[in-house]
């Protein structure tokens, strides 16, 4: 059997929940970290989930990727706010036949990847999962955990289902990670971003956690009205949804545990938020096809005040 060598670039939430299962389903790991490289290094990574918690005390962690092994696949799990560093991340640590599979929320974040790799070497992934790290090399789980994958061509054509997302499927599978092959990755990204686009803007914008936006009836209508404007950006790509998948997402809303948004945990540790990917290139992808979309304009005019202004207050 092929095995196939893993490299984590930014071992939180998610990268540090997927790479842990990849390691504990016998794959070979390697994790980058930032501030909890030492603390992961000796005391290894701990991971409480709903589907079982367990502990990995040995990992293969490094704080220098001039120190990792060239890898097959280079899994970005940075927030999007440190994409300026893959430049200098990333040419060292993916193997010349390798591919880089990017697990961000957004858009337009894998022509940067591109750039620095090669078109050719791109694959998308999006997460369906709520995680959080609460402690050094410490991930909680909340709810979920399905990966989708598409492989990126130039301007997002859709790039069908090619033979290394199959394989890297398998790995996924193996760690009991639920996938799916998406065979065009941008009408993925626009599925994912009608859920994305209200609920992370408007829990900043309304300080509320998403089963309040839900409970509200105005607050209801305003995230029904944004995320038809995503359908409608997304029709101008000539992506286009199922009819009633507002309906859907409003209905799994619903049913969710009540959850605060990955977002909002950002403005409220005074971080910088992923704005841009989500809902600054959507706002900039409508403006190009003429899209008219007043709602997430003025969501994120709103959230870069808030975010500019929370940037230089204080903690
Ligand atoms: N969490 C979720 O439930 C969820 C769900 C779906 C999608 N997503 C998306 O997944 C992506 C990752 O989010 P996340 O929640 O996993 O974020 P996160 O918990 O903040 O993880 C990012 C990690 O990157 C590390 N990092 C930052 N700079 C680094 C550097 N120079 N070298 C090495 N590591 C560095 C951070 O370490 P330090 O803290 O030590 O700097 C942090 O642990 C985002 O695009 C997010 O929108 C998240
Ligand atoms: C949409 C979501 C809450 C769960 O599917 C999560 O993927 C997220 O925060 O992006």
């Amino acid at each position: 059997m092929v095995t196939r060598s893993y490299a984590i670039i930014g071992t939180g939430a998610v990268g540090g929940f997927y790479g842990a299962k990849l390691q504990k389903a016998g794959l070979e790991v390697h994790f980058l970290l930032n501030r909890d490289y030492e603390f992961v290094r000796t005391q290894g990574l701990r991971i409480d989930s709903l589907e079982g918690n367990f502990t990995l005390p040995q990992v293969q962690a490094y704080n220098d990727v001039h120190q990792m092994p060239p890898c097959d696949v280079v899994i970005i799990t940075l927030k999007t706010t440190h994409n300026y560093l893959l430049p200098q991340l990333l040419p060292p640590i993916v193997k010349p036949d390798g591919v880089v599979l990017l697990l961000q929320n957004g858009l337009n974040v894998e022509p940067q990847i591109a750039e620095i790799v090669g078109e050719k070497r791109v694959i998308g992934g999006l997460c369906f999962i709520c995680s959080n790290k609460v402690g050094p090399g410490h991930i909680q789980h909340i709810d979920y955990s399905a990966v989708h994958l598409g492989e990126y061509q130039d301007q997002y054509q859709p790039g069908g289902i090619s033979e290394r997302m199959q394989e890297i499927a398998v790995d996924f599978q193996r760690a009991q990670i639920p996938i799916e092959l998406s065979e065009d990755l941008m009408l993925s990204r626009w599925k994912k971003l009608v859920w994305n686009i209200p609920y992370n803007g408007l829990s900043v914008v309304l300080d509320a956690r998403t089963d309040e936006i839900m409970a509200n009836p105005e607050t209801r209508l305003l995230t029904a009205e944004l995320m038809g404007e995503v359908v409608a950006i997304a029709s101008g790509y000539n992506r286009h949804l199922p009819k009633n998948y507002i309906e859907l997402m409003l209905d799994h809303t619903d049913k969710m545990k009540p959850y605060l948004t990955s977002m909002k945990l950002d403005y409220d540790a005074h971080r910088p938020l992923e704005l841009e990917a989500i809902i600054g290139n959507p706002l900039q992808a409508a403006i190009a096809q003429g899209v008219n979309v007043p709602k997430i304009k003025m969501l994120y005019q709103q959230l870069k005040f808030l975010d500019t202004r929370n940037q230089t207050i204080l903690r």
